[in-house]
């Protein structure tokens, strides 16, 4: 089962259910820590999903002015994690404060620099909380591609956006810039809180570098089978 395009969030607060979810799932080698699971049982689950070869997408949502962004990315290399996140209405300059404080910091740990990745807008808002509540005057596609370009004239080396606007990041931004999708939803999963989402398939074909897929997968009877009907769609 060819599992390399997924990656599994591990939202749950204790390592224990942690790991049983990575060794019930051994064909998955990318993983998500998030808020939940980092704030609850801090950075140990790192350490055990290093000894078993996994890689890393550390999904802590950085927001802050540049000095804090920055000293949180230079503390976040040390870990040797694959993948960081940032938002990007951080700004250009706390953008460029945690790219260079994530390369000096990687450099000093001797570790290899972890991608930095910025979220363009969370899949969990619609276009009319966009205009509504969080007053944005631009239409929902421009503004995550907006927050794209931001990201990557900072210096990132790519972006969280949802599997609608892919298309038009990818095609914009070029195919060096890593394009990250969560709000992925097989056709047979609940959609839940994800509000712009798209079937596995579709992402991929929009051109999706990597799908974060958690509860269609973690919440379903059998973690095994769901995994492997998503595996079968997108290939
Ligand atoms: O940064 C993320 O990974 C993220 C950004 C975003 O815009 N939307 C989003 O859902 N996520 C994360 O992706 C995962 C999606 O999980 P499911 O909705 O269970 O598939 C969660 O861990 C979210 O924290």
């Amino acid at each position: 089962m060819n599992t390399e395009k997924i990656i599994v969030p591990l939202d749950v607060s204790t390592i224990t259910e942690a790991l049983a979810l990575v060794d019930q799932l051994p064909q998955v080698s990318f993983w998500k820590v998030g808020l939940e699971l980092f704030i609850s049982s801090g950075p140990e689950i790192l350490t055990q999903l290093k000894q078993r070869q996994k890689r890393i997408f550390l999904d802590l949502k950085f927001h802050d002015i540049p000095n804090t962004v920055a000293g949180a990315c230079r503390a976040a290399s040390q870990y040797g994690v694959d993948l960081i996140t940032i938002h990007a209405t951080a700004g250009k300059v706390a953008l460029k404060a945690a790219q260079n404080a994530l390369e000096e910091g990687a450099k000093a740990a001797d570790k290899p620099v972890p991608n930095l990745i910025a979220i363009t807008l969370l899949t969990s808002l619609n276009s009319r909380e966009l205009a509504f509540d969080l007053k944005i005057p631009l239409e929902l596609p421009e503004y995550a591609l907006q927050m794209a370009l931001l990201a990557q004239e900072s210096g990132l080396a790519g972006a969280v956006c949802s599997p609608q606007e892919v298309e038009q990041l990818r095609r914009t931004c070029g195919h060096d810039f890593l394009l990250v999708c969560p709000g992925v939803r097989p056709t047979w999963a609940e959609k839940g809180d994800q509000q712009r989402s798209f079937t596995p398939s579709q992402a991929m074909k929009a051109g999706a570098d990597y799908l974060v897929i958690g509860r269609p997968i973690t919440a379903s009877e059998d973690p095994i089978a769901a995994l492997q009907r998503i595996v079968e769609e997108i290939s």
